[in-house]
């Protein structure tokens, strides 16, 4: 039987080895922390990332990493997008030969700009990397509510076999070979859906929700593509699929996020969200490739203090009116 491996034991890492398990794979989870370690295997529940949720019994958790990697035959790298230049010179170095690398995390790398099909190209050969990404909540992925998302490889080959071997009854994945755009996907929804959670936040109303959505859409679309993504791919599951789920409510974190901004709560104590590490970023690569993204940089200058939130509003809706198709 072929071993799935999953590297991180927050949230998302836990949801996806209990699904894996769940549908019979063996499955061994590493989390650094040997507390989340023994909380799985002594009570079945993650409760520090995964409350309420039970966890199946044949999901085996480690903190030895090169354990966890031993005989892998999938690998799955489920840690926030900013650990993975950290993590990786491990992982390559433990990670069997042959063993295709999912990457999972949604961010843009702080400083470099790079996502991270790029860093992990850095390690491993770029035939072994894959990206999935997709409206997939971990609390719905744990319990076993139906999905769908997104699975990108270079070769069609490689991501209908990794698609078929992680697929299960609950969660549907559709292959794709555009790593790129699955990424560029998963990384700007995050920003976008800081935006909307600060909407919601300052009580701008439902309408303001909708705009920001959709204008976000083209935001994400023609950045999306300037980095070389296809058009389809972003109005497909990792696009437009998880932009719409990430801006419905606050029980995304970036969505929260924004909330707590635009109602000027305490941001100590919020869950991560990767949309505060990438949103300069996503409004850097904008100004490098000439894309317009009002929306994105706006949430980078909320977040570096350069602007408020009313002041932020106010500029949005003073610009220069313009054509839709623009
Ligand atoms: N939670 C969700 O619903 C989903 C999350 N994602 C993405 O998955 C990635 C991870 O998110 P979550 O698991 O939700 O975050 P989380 O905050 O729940 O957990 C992060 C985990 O990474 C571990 N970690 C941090 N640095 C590490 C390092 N250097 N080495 C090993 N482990 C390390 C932490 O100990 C923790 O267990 C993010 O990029 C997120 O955007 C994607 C889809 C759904
Ligand atoms: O990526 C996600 C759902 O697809 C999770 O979003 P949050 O990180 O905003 O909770």
């Amino acid at each position: 039987m072929s071993r799935i491996a999953v590297i991180g034991g927050g949230a998302w890492g836990t949801a996806l080895a209990a699904l894996e398990a769940r549908a019979g794979r063996e499955t061994v989870l590493y989390a650094r922390d040997p507390a989340t370690v023994a909380d799985i295997t002594e009570t079945r529940r993650n409760r520090r990332y995964l409350p309420g949720l039970d966890l199946p019994p044949a999901l085996r958790a480690t903190s030895d990493l090169g354990a966890a990697l031993a005989g892998a035959a999938i690998v799955l790298l489920v840690t926030p997008a900013q650990t993975l230049r950290e993590i990786l010179p491990a992982l390559a170095a433990a990670c069997p030969a042959e063993a295709p690398l999912v990457l999972c995390a949604k961010g843009i790398e702080r400083g470099t700009g790079r996502f991270a099909s790029e860093i992990a190209a850095e390690h491993l050969g770029g035939a072994r990397i894959a990206v999935l990404s997709g409206p997939s909540f971990a609390a719905d992925v744990a319990a076993g509510l139906p999905t769908a998302v997104t699975l990108a490889a270079a070769a069609p080959d490689a991501a209908d076999r990794l698609a078929l071997a992680l697929s299960t009854e609950t969660f549907r994945i559709y292959a794709s070979t555009d790593i790129l755009g699955v990424e560029a996907g998963g990384a700007l929804k995050n920003v976008l859906a800081i935006a909307a959670g600060i909407v919601a936040g300052r009580g701008l109303g439902a309408s303001a929700g909708a705009a920001v959505v959709t204008r976000g859409l083209g935001e994400l679309r023609r950045l999306g593509e300037a980095l070389g993504a296809r058009p389809e791919t972003m109005t497909g599951l990792s696009g437009l699929g998880d932009l719409v789920l990430t801006c419905s409510g606050p029980q995304s974190r970036n969505f929260a996020y924004g909330l707590a901004l635009g109602r000027g709560a305490d941001l100590a104590g919020l869950k991560l969200a990767e949309g505060v590490f990438s949103a300069a970023m996503a409004a850097d690569l904008a100004r490098r490739h000439g894309i317009d993204a009002p929306l994105i940089a706006t949430v980078a200058a909320i977040l570096a203090d350069e602007l408020s939130v009313d002041e932020a509003a106010r500029r949005l809706l003073s610009r220069p009116l313009k054509r839709e198709s623009d």
